[in-house]
């Protein structure tokens, strides 16, 4: 497989360039603080209002703001944020079944609860949830809406080593059996031999020509 991705723009005053093109299925976009990592997602996933995207799977163009931008939910892009943002009044599955009508019509959301193993949670509410479960629950309402790449923000962020090492079987499963690929933003290398095939470096809001 073969993901090709570029976004650039401006989010306030730091402007961002950033783009790649890899052999490999599970990326990652590392760099320090500030860098422009969260900036260049937010720019594929259409949530910045200066900027452009454009992203091509082996040979199929996915996205390509050039002539019109496309709408945030016609992208096709899934997105995890760092801060997982499940909606606190609904439960499980009400949060996954959200996204469920902007997506194809194949994944389920008893399809995404069943990849998840979030059977038997499905009437909790998130505050109910451990740091891993909200996780797991924030992948299937990402994953409802049959994306063709999936964004993610820091998948790891906020679990100590126990529960990185449970969580990340769900993240391989849907590397590796759904064949979805995938873009995550880390800055911690741990994250990167979990799951990443690939790195690239930013900088500055561009990539790091010299890394
Ligand atoms: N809402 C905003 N308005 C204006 N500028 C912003 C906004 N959010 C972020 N920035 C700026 O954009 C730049 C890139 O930020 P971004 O969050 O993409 O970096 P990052 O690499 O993801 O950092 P971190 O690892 O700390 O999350 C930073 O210089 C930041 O100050």
């Amino acid at each position: 497989m073969s993901l090709a991705c570029h976004a650039h723009g401006r989010r306030g005053d730091f402007r961002f360039d950033i783009g790649f093109e890899s052999p490999s299925q599970a990326v990652a976009v590392v760099g320090p603080s500030g860098c422009g990592k969260t900036t260049f997602l937010h720019g594929l996933a259409g949530l910045l209002a200066e900027s452009t995207a454009r992203i091509r799977i082996d040979d199929a163009l996915v996205l390509d703001d050039g002539m019109k931008r496309t709408p945030v939910h016609r992208r096709a892009v899934g997105y995890v944020f760092q801060d997982i943002r499940l909606f606190p009044h609904m439960t499980v599955e009400q949060n996954i079944a959200f996204s469920r009508p902007y997506g194809g019509d194949e994944m389920t959301v008893a399809q995404a609860l069943d990849l998840m193993d979030l059977r038997g949670y499905e009437r909790r509410r998130p505050a109910g949830l451990s740091g891993g479960e909200a996780r797991r629950v924030a992948l299937a309402r990402a994953l409802a809406a049959r994306p063709r790449l999936l964004l993610l923000d820091e998948p790891f962020t906020g679990l100590d080593v126990k529960r990185r090492e449970r969580l990340a079987p769900y993240l391989l499963r849907l590397r590796d059996e759904v064949r979805l690929p995938m873009i995550l933003v880390s800055h911690d290398p741990r994250d990167l031999d979990l799951i990443a095939e690939d790195v690239v470096r930013v900088a500055g809001g561009v990539v790091d020509a010299n890394a």
